[in-house]
Formats: structure tokens, sequence, C-alpha cells
């Protein structure tokens, strides 16, 4: 993987065009309206979930109150799903790679290690050598961190059957029947649970469908129960306990993955390795989200998913080889080239500003494509609810004051969508930017 700064094309006036809805758009409208009428004629049908349709993009478009062009976004920066860094210097751009760090030296203990013919390895030498190429992984993760906010992550022990299996059962779930995926949707939490794309307050509306689920036994186990995953009888072999079983071991690694990222970045700022961790504990409410965009017509007009950042600590994003998650940087638009291998990092807000700005939690979107639809996971690692953040000590002195005021995670989604968010919560952010993975709009946790 590997990304670099891209020029962005002249804004797109296309979003101004007053164009007829062509005959192939009426009809997916059609087909999901005639699939929300069997929803709303089930007796058991909640009353959240006729509220969410109605207050999501996606579902608002399927039950035919929204039109394809009330997704348009005016002027908007359009940069293809496809196009990456190389193509860029191609043509002369000359643009900056996405750092990509190699985590193997992170899964060793300093003392394991055999050579490479199977003996032991000198003792001394051996953790002279794990010093030193962990120090080189935290040095290389400190620029990346700092100047980057994102950062591209090889040989991070997560193995790619298990990833190929939850993509696979994440488009299982996504091509289920709309009155089926509703089912995922049971007490009308938009943060945990199947929610049909960007939420009313958004200033704008995404292209996409998304799951999102605590990482807990519990959670996870709620939400099978309530599914069927086919009722093709000649998929009778397909185990729905799989899915269950899949999104556990993932979540597990991805949470190890998280931990030691962050004891890495801790280390880097001269903190105690579990500055960050003593607050990614099993009983967070950390989630993994399953993001699924369906081909889109406009995707030069419509958006995936608007340019956010993250409420996270960090976020550890697997995108599928279609493409389409871009970064800003340096004003442009900057698309990640996908790499089945490796996993995307990118620093969250709450790290940011635990680092006391130290890090930077960088904007990014994801751009619609209109041939495939595209899938990413991202696992948000959050803090305990509880849990009082505040800006690591040995980060403030005389020149460094704190920059921002003690707060809890609980806090901070409740006000995560305020409009009058104190700035210390969003430095350096536009007015138009939101953040996503966390769209506890009326704090319907649970
Ligand atoms: O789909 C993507 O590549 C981006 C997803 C994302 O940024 C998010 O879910 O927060
Ligand atoms: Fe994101």
């Amino acid at each position: 993987m590997a990304a670099a700064a891209a020029s962005p094309p002249p804004p797109s006036s296309a979003a101004h065009e007053n164009k007829k809805k062509p005959e192939e758009e009426r009809d997916v409208n059609n087909m999901a309206q005639a699939e929300v009428t069997n929803v709303f004629n089930l007796q058991d049908q909640e009353e959240a979930v006729t509220k969410m349709l109605q207050s999501t993009s996606m579902g608002q478009y399927y039950l035919g109150q929204t039109k394809m062009e009330d997704f348009f976004i005016p002027d908007r920066t359009y940069v293809p799903h496809n196009k990456y860094a190389e193509e860029e210097e191609e043509e002369g751009g000359g643009g900056d790679e996405l750092p990509v760090l190699d985590f193997s030296v992170a899964a060793e203990s300093p003392s394991s290690k055999k050579t490479e013919n199977g003996g032991e390895p000198n003792p001394q030498q051996h953790h002279q050598d794990y010093a030193t190429r962990k120090q080189a992984l935290i040095s290389q993760l400190l620029v990346a961190a700092e100047s980057w906010g994102f950062f591209g992550v090889v040989n991070h022990g997560i193995s790619l059957e298990l990833i190929s299996r939850m993509q696979a059962h994440a488009h299982r779930f996504f091509q289920l029947p709309l009155q089926e995926k509703l089912k995922g949707s049971p007490n009308g939490s938009l943060l945990y649970s199947y929610t049909t794309g960007s939420v009313d307050v958004l200033p704008t509306k995404w292209w996409n469908e998304s799951l999102q689920l605590i990482w807990t036994q519990e959670q996870v186990q709620l939400f099978c129960d309530r599914i069927v995953w086919s009722q093709d009888h000649h998929d009778a072999h397909y185990n729905p306990n799989s899915f269950r079983e899949d999104f556990l071991e993932f979540t597990a690694a991805l949470g190890e993955l998280g931990r030691r990222i962050m004891e890495l970045l801790a280390e880097g700022l001269g903190l105690h390795p579990d500055a960050f961790n003593r607050h990614f504990r099993a009983e967070s409410h950390s989630t993994l989200r399953l993001n699924y965009y369906p081909p889109c017509p406009h995707p030069d007009k419509i958006e995936g998913m608007y340019e956010h950042s993250d409420a996270s600590m960090i976020s550890i994003l697997h995108q599928d080889q279609v493409g389409g998650l871009q970064i800003l940087r340096n004003g442009k638009w900057v698309g990640v080239r996908p790499d089945p291998a490796s996993f995307v990092v990118n620093i969250g807000e709450i790290v940011m500003l635990m680092s006391n700005e130290r890090f930077s939690s960088v904007v990014h979107r994801a751009v619609a494509n209109s041939s495939e639809p595209r899938l990413s996971m991202v696992f948000f690692c959050v803090p305990v609810h509880e849990d009082v953040l505040t800006v690591a000590e040995g980060l403030i002195d005389a020149t460094h004051p704190a920059r921002f005021t003690p707060f809890n995670w609980g806090d901070y989604l409740k006000i995560l969508w305020k409009k009058d968010r104190p700035d210390y919560y969003r430095p350096g952010k536009t007015s138009s930017t939101k953040t996503s993975g966390e769209e506890e709009v009326d704090n319907k946790e649970s």
C-alpha cells in the first residue's frame, strides 16, 4: 500500500444540473420501496426501526422520501475511488507516501526468538537486536502519528483467512433483504446496530449502509439471534454461529493489535507503556463497523462517507480491493491504495487530545463508485465510559500547558454532534467536519 498527494480536479458544477432521473434509478427505488412496505406489514415491526429509516439517508431513499439529487454535494472536490499516489507521481505530481510499518517485531518477545537454523540465539545479542528493531519501529510510528495521523500496518499477526471470512459474512449480511437486515436495528440505536446511511443531523447524505457492533460476546449474540442469515435452502450448510465466532476472534485480534500500537505510541512519547491502554479495557464499548457502499450512479456528486475524523482512541481499518478511502493531506485528497494484507490505522480524537495534540486526528472520507460494491471493516478502540481522560502527565510543562480539560468518553459522546462543541475538542477542523463511527445522536446507547 502506498499513497501520495493527489491534485484535486476543479470543483464539480454538476451538482447544480437539473437532470432527469434515469429509468434504472427509479427501478431501484421501487424495489426498495416494495421491501420497505413489507417491513411495515410485519406485526412485530418496531417504531424504532421506522424512525431509523426516516432519519437516515438511505432509509429515506429506500422509503422513496428522498431523491438521488438530494444526495448531491455542491462544489465537491472529487478524486475517483481508484486514483492513487503512484499514478499521481507518474503524472509528475510527486506526492509523498503513506508510511507503512512492519509490525513483526511488536509481536515478538525480547527473549523467545529462535535463530533461522532453529538454534538458540545468543540471548544478549538477540535482546540487543530486538531492542534496536523495536526502537526503529517506535521512531517510524512517531513520525507517522505526528505528521500523517495515518499509517499502514503489515505483518500485524491477523490471519488473511480470518479477514476474508469476515468479508464474506459482511457481504452475506448486506445482501439480505432489507426487512431482514432491519432486525439488526432492534432498539433504534444508531451506534450499535445496522443503520441505513448517515443520520439527519449531518449536513450531507451518505451513500452507504453499516453494521456496528460492540465487541462483546453478549452483544454479538443478541444480534445473531435476530438475524436469519439465509432463506435459501440450497445454502443450508451455512452455519450462522460462524458469524459470532469469527466476529469475536477478529475483534479480539484487532483489540490486541490496537493495544500493541497504543503501547508503542505511549513509549514513543516517553510515557508509561500503559498510558493509553489503561483506558482501553475489555469492558469498553469498542466496536467493529462494517461499511457497505452499494454502487452509486453519481460518485462524482455523492459521498460514500463524508469527510470526518474518528472519535475513537485509534481506528484500525481494512478495505477491500475496490478502493475509496481518502485522506485529507495538506489540503489535498490522497487515495489509499488497497492492500488485502494490511490494515490502515489512524489516530482518533481521544489519543490526539491525550497526547496534547502531538498526534493528529486526520480528516478522511470514503468515495463511492458506480461499478461495484465496496466493503470496509473498521475497529474503533474506545475508552471505558467512566474513566477520566486527561493529557498525559509527562507531556505537560511550562511551555506545553494542557490544551484541554479532563473529560470522560460518556460526556464526549453527548457533545459529539453539538454545534457548540468546544474548540478544543476539534482543533483545526472545519465547521463542516463531523465525526464518524459514533453516531449517538440522541445518546441512544444499548
Ligand atoms: O470506508 C472507509 O474507507 C472509511 C470508513 C470510515 O472512515 C469510518 O467508518 O469511520
Ligand atoms: Fe473514519
